[in-house]
Order: structure tokens, then C-alpha cells, then sequence
């Protein structure tokens, strides 16, 4: 399953299972993997930062000398290079992730989004989103991106509590955090969300839950909440390995996570996917686009993108990763276009496989009109998602069994022999069934 690890930062199986309960709510959303082919969603990962956080091994850098003129004029190239590949007419969405996007200045973010409404259409009410950190340098400059078309602000307030923030190596502190809030709720009414870390060393549920009950008093309308990954090679892993900081039991921070879903529910917000929560409807339609298994092009040090190259004449989905070191990126943006390091076609069947393990992260769920959309999309349209699982014989070189379904191999013969095969379509029924016992 190559579900890349920034989808589900912070959270556990264990997570994943307890919200699979949510499946079967309001089926208001589109179909799983019913996009139209000719639109893709845009993430743009800007790689710096002022400070390396403690726990955070996404990746990021601390620039020293940049050159931020070249840094835009890759970034538009590889836009420019990656949108036309793709052959899609549409930018329904884009996100400036990272690192810390808001240290970039409003001139770039500008070129970016020109570049895209040169080469795609980019509706004027598409959602643009912006992560920020709440220090003064992020924060000064947020009137400048509203007014150059950022229209939702994700900002990563991680705790209230100063110590906290002290061990989590941030550069801010809880009344910056809330200065940013204010002012981000007056230029970003209705969209602005906030990012909290619960499952701190230390931390109590007392503690955690009287935080979060300020927050709820002050938040806008979108909250998401990390369950902290203790992630190798941080220098928080370290300080817990060498037993300097104890991690609260797996049960607390279960407890924790309960507790929050209720005070969140208690104040008018839907649980829409494992991690976030949103009222008055301002649920992410950039961060839904990923999980309802739609096209997203990546462009940046590091971006993941999951298109169809259809400029070269390609026609299965692609997982693609940008090179992840920005010099060695911007290098090959300025020799090839782009600086895509690892392209990884995908068969029918792992695309299934992600929309399926995706899709079970919201509270949506997979519905049956999804799966009937699914089915007829990977060609075995006719066949019921109810249909009990076949016992033919396999054409997938033996396998069998619905846990061995998963080839590594992603040929194009493969992936045709796949989406006709009964034995595929009879372990999605079987999966089906347990994924939504209607
Ligand atoms: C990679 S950051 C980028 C945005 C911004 N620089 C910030 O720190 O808010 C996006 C989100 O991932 C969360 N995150 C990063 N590492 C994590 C970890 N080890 N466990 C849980 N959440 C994590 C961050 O706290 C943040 O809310
Ligand atoms: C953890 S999510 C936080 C989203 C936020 N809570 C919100 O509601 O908008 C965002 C982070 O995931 C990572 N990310 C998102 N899309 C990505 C992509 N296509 N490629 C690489 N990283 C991505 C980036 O590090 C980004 O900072
Ligand atoms: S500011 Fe965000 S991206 Fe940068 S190190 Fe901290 S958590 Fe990671």
C-alpha cells in the first residue's frame, strides 16, 4: 500500500479503526474516485523553515542564502511543466504546504497561482489554501496573501500551554498563536483552521481537554488534530528513547482523542475524517480531494502527486515524488522542467487499494453508490458490490486471497488483467461487505 506518510500525520491504526464507526453518516459528497479526469487538485511544498520543530521529519530545511527569485521561477517552471503533462483543464484546488509556506514572500505565492490560471482554469472561488506559523514574521504578512487570493489559512497552533510548545521546539508562543487566530479569523472569516498536537510527553487528559476547550471558545470553523508520531531520527524520539520523557500510556491518549471528538461534536463540528473536524460546512475540499482518491499534481522539493501523465501519451495514474533536496530540485527544474525523482505507475488495483483506504478515513466512508461508481470506473461495471466473492482461478499469478491482491509490479498488462479479473472484483465485494455492513 503506498498511502504516502504525510496523509495521516500523527495517527494510529488504532484511530483509523475507532472512526471506521463514523461510516454510513450523511452521504453528501461525491462518489469515491468519480472526479472528472480533466481536473487535478495543485499541492505546492515551499521546503523551508525558521527552526526545525523537535518531532517534525517532514521535509524541510533551513535556508541558508536563498535565492528566492530562482526558488519562484522553479516552482512556476515545474507548475507550467507538470500541469501540461497532465493535460487537465482545471485546477480545482491548491495548497501551499510545507516547511512553513508563510515565510515566502506574497510575490511568489502570486506567480504561482498566475502561472496555474495561465496554464489551467482556477475557478475565482477555488479553495487556496496557505499554512502559516503564528510568528510575527508568518503573521505579518497575512492581509498581503488574502489580497493576492489565499482564501483559506491553516495555522499550526499545536498547544496552548508554553511548555509544551518549549518541548515541541516551536518558535512561538501560546499569545502569538492567539494574535494570529484573531487576526486570521477577521481576513479568513469562516476559513481558517488550526492545527493542535494532543499525546505529548506529559501531557494529561485534564490538561489536554482544558486547552482545547479555550480553543473551541476561540477557534473559526476547522480544527485538526494530530495524535503526535514519535518519528525516527527527530530529536524527540531521542530525548524518549534515552528515557528522558515519558510518552503517556496508549489508553490516555485514546481517552484523549475521545474527549476531543466529543467537546468538538458538543460545539457543532462534523468529524468529516479521522483528524479533522469542521463546521458550518467548511469542511477542506483540497485535503477531501486525497481522500476521495482524486488527481493532485505535487510540484516542489518533496511534493507527492498522484496524475495521469496523458502528455506523454500514458494513460495509468502515476504516483510521483519531487527530489526532495531543494539545490538538487531546483537544478533539475532548471535542466528538465521538472524535478520529478521517482515516477511509480499504478494498476487499477492500487488505486482501488488507496481509494478504498483513503476513503475509509472519512466519515463518508465507502457508500454502495461508491462502489458502484469504483466498479464501473476500474471496468467491471455490471457486477454487484454485494456479489459474494468468486472462487475462479486466479489470474493474478496464483494469488488468491483478498490479502494477497497486492501486486508490486505495476505493469500495464497486469493492470488490465486486474481490473477484469473476478477474483479482484469478488475481494473488493468481500471487502466491501465488511467496510459497510448496511
Ligand atoms: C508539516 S507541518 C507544516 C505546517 C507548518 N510548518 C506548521 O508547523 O504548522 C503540518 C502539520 O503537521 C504536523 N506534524 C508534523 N510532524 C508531526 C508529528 N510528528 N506528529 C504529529 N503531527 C505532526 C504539524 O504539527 C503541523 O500541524
Ligand atoms: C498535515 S496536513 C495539514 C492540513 C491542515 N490541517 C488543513 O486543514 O489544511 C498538511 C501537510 O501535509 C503535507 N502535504 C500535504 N499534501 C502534500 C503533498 N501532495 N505532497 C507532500 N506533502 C504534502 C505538507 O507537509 C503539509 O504541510
Ligand atoms: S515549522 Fe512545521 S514544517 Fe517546520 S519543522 Fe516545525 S512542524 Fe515541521
Amino acid at each position: 500500500m503506498a498511502v504516502p506518510g504525510w496523509l495521516s500525520p500523527g495517527v494510529r491504526l488504532a484511530a483509523i479503526a475507532r472512526s471506521a464507526r463514523l461510516s454510513g453518516s450523511a452521504a453528501t459528497r461525491q462518489a469515491p474516485g468519480a472526479e472528472p479526469v480533466g481536473q487535478a487538485a495543485l499541492y505546492v511544498h515551499w521546503p523551508y523553515c525558521q527552526k526545525r520543530c523537535s518531532y517534525c521529519n517532514f521535509n524541510k530545511y533551513i535556508p541558508q542564502g536563498l535565492d528566492e527569485a530562482s526558488m519562484r521561477s522553479c516552482l512556476t517552471q515545474e507548475a507550467q511543466t507538470l500541469i501540461r503533462l497532465s493535460q487537465v483543464q482545471r485546477i480545482s484546488s491548491v495548497f501551499f504546504g510545507g516547511g512553513t509556506p508563510s515565510l515566502a514572500s506574497p510575490l511568489t505565492i502570486a506567480a504561482v497561482l498566475e502561472t496555474v490560471s495561465r496554464c489551467a482554469h482556477l475557478a475565482a472561488d477555488a479553495e487556496i489554501t496557505l499554512e502559516a506559523n503564528p510568528t510575527s514574521a508568518g503573521a505579518s504578512q497575512l492581509a498581503a496573501f488574502r489580497a493576492l487570493g489565499i482564501n483559506r489559512l491553516s495555522i499550526g497552533i499545536q498547544s496552548l500551554d508554553d511548555a509544551e510548545l518549549g518541548l515541541l521546539g516551536r518558535n512561538h508562543m501560546a499569545a502569538e498563536a492567539l494574535g494570529t487566530l484573531e487576526e486570521a479569523k477577521k481576513l479568513f472569516s469562516g476559513r481558517t483552521s488550526i492545527d493542535l498536537i494532543f499525546g505529548l510527553p506529559g501531557q494529561s487528559v485534564a490538561s489536554w481537554t482544558r486547552r482545547l476547550e479555550e480553543l473551541i471558545q476561540l477557534c473559526d470553523d476547522h480544527v485538526s488534530l494530530y495524535q503526535l508520531t514519535l518519528e525516527r531520527g527527530t530529536s524527540l524520539f531521542k530525548q524518549v528513547q534515552q528515557g528522558f520523557l515519558p510518552m503517556p500510556e496508549q489508553e490516555v491518549v485514546a481517552e484523549m482523542y475521545e474527549a476531543a471528538r466529543e467537546m468538538l461534536r458538543a460545539a457543532d463540528f462534523r468529524q468529516y475524517e479521522v483528524s479533522n473536524f469542521a463546521r458550518n460546512g467548511a469542511l477542506s475540499a483540497h485535503n477531501l480531494s486525497y481522500w476521495q482518491g482524486s488527481q493532485y499534481i505535487g510540484i516542489g522539493p518533496g511534493a507527492h502527486g498522484r496524475f495521469v501523465p496523458r502528455g506523454s501519451g500514458d494513460s495509468l495514474r502515476e504516483a510521483r515524488i519531487q527530489t526532495l533536496e531543494p539545490d538538487s530540485w531546483m537544478k533539475e527544474v532548471l535542466n528538465f522542467g521538472h524535478g520529478t525523482r521517482k515516477r511509480t505507475a499504478l494498476s487499477q488495483l492500487e488505486v482501488l487499494e488507496e481509494v478504498l483506504v483513503l476513503g475509509l478515513r472519512t466519515d463518508v466512508g465507502i457508500t454502495h453508490q461508491g462502489a458502484q461508481v469504483l466498479l464501473e470506473r476500474f471496468g467491471c461495471a455490471g457486477l454487484s458490490a454485494t456479489d459474494p466473492p468468486h472462487t475462479a482461478p486466479a489470474v493474478l499469478g496464483g494469488q488468491s486471497s483478498p490479502r494477497d491482491l497486492n501486486p508490486d509490479s505495476s505493469s500495464k498488462q497486469e493492470a488490465t488483467a486486474c481490473s477484469r479479473s473476478p477474483e479482484w472484483t469478488g475481494a473488493l465485494s468481500g471487502h466491501l461487505k465488511i467496510l459497510h455492513p448496511i
